[in-house]
């Protein structure tokens, strides 16, 4: 037998569909799609060494937990709210469990609108982009008194918003030598598809669940629109630097924002060879380049306080 140890192990059951209706004594409804990924870590160790399953909670268990939590839940949104109920679930029932790894991705069904009233249980779906947050909650040794009994670190966001701008950005300045081709531009198109995630300030799973995770949501989707429509960008770079930091600047509770941009080109066609113009200010037919693209990305934090 190989002299080996088992360095780390986690467990669960990933992509649980679930939606939660709730309907309101006027008819009006609401509804959340969700898909969960939840995974177990702690006392599992002999399930892998000792082929002993004793301690294993069945991930079928896990996924029927899912659905228990969204029934005695009012609600499932904000997502981060439902994930730390399923955390805590875990954490509170069976003491082997150290710590729980939650994902919840939602898709955001838009109430229709009929006759210019919004409709009370009818909905469509036309956005593009996912909701997000992974948490990770983590039982403390010997916390006692006043301290919560875990610790939570939860990063939410949203991707797969798709951008596109026809003008207002540009690119040029960059390194110029003997792998260069690309020319300098003043004007061009910039697409995305937006990557955007932020982490959250406290740990303190009690701060947390007073904390407005819509509003976080709200305020970060805001800037990335607005700063990406409006921006005069220099580069992808300097665009999504000026998003994180303008999240970071009105959301005290977050203290880092990372995002990743890819830059999916979309450039001028050659039509010299027809004779026609389509370069400068006669550009106006262009091909989208499907690979490979451009990706840009960082992760911006509060700067730390000088003491
Ligand atoms: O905004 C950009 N950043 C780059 O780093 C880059 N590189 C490139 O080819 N085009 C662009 N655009």
């Amino acid at each position: 037998m190989a002299d080996v140890n088992l360095k780390a192990q986690r467990y669960g059951k990933r992509k649980v569909r679930l939606v939660k209706v709730v309907r309101h004594a006027n008819g009006r409804q609401e509804l959340a799609e969700l898909t969960a990924t939840v995974l177990l870590a702690g006392d599992f160790e002999a399930s892998y060494t000792e082929a002993d399953n004793k301690k294993v909670v069945a991930t079928d268990s896990i996924k029927n937990t899912v659905y228990v939590l969204a029934k005695k839940s009012t609600q499932v949104v904000p997502i981060e709210q439902f994930a730390l109920t399923i955390a805590e679930h875990f954490l509170r029932t069976y003491d082997h469990v150290a710590q729980v790894w939650v994902e919840l991705e939602q898709r955001p069904w838009d109430r229709m609108v009929i006759n210019n009233q919004a409709h009370p249980h009818s909905f469509t779906q036309n956005k593009g982009w996912r909701r997000t947050t992974q948490l990770v909650a983590t039982r403390k040794a010997g916390s006692e008194g006043t301290s919560a009994p875990w610790s939570v670190v939860i990063e939410s966001g949203f991707h797969d918003l798709c951008v596109l701008k026809t003008t207002g950005s540009a690119f040029s300045g960059f390194v110029r030598d003997q792998y260069t081709t690309l020319s300098e531009t003043n004007d061009r198109i910039l697409c995305t598809n937006v990557q955007n995630s932020w982490k959250l300030a406290s740990t303190d799973p009690r701060v947390l669940r007073m904390t407005d995770f819509d509003h976080l949501f709200d305020t970060s989707m805001a800037h990335t629109t607005r700063i990406f429509a409006d921006d005069n960008s220099v580069s992808v770079q300097a665009t999504l630097y000026r998003i994180a930091t303008a999240t970071l600047r009105d959301c005290p509770a977050i203290a880092e924002a990372s995002l990743a941009l890819p830059n999916i080109h979309i450039f001028g066609v050659d039509l010299a060879p027809f004779g026609l113009a389509n370069t400068g200010a006669d550009l106006d037919v262009y091909k989208p380049v499907s690979d490979p693209s451009g990706l840009i990305s960082a992760t911006v934090q509060r700067a730390k306080a000088r003491l």
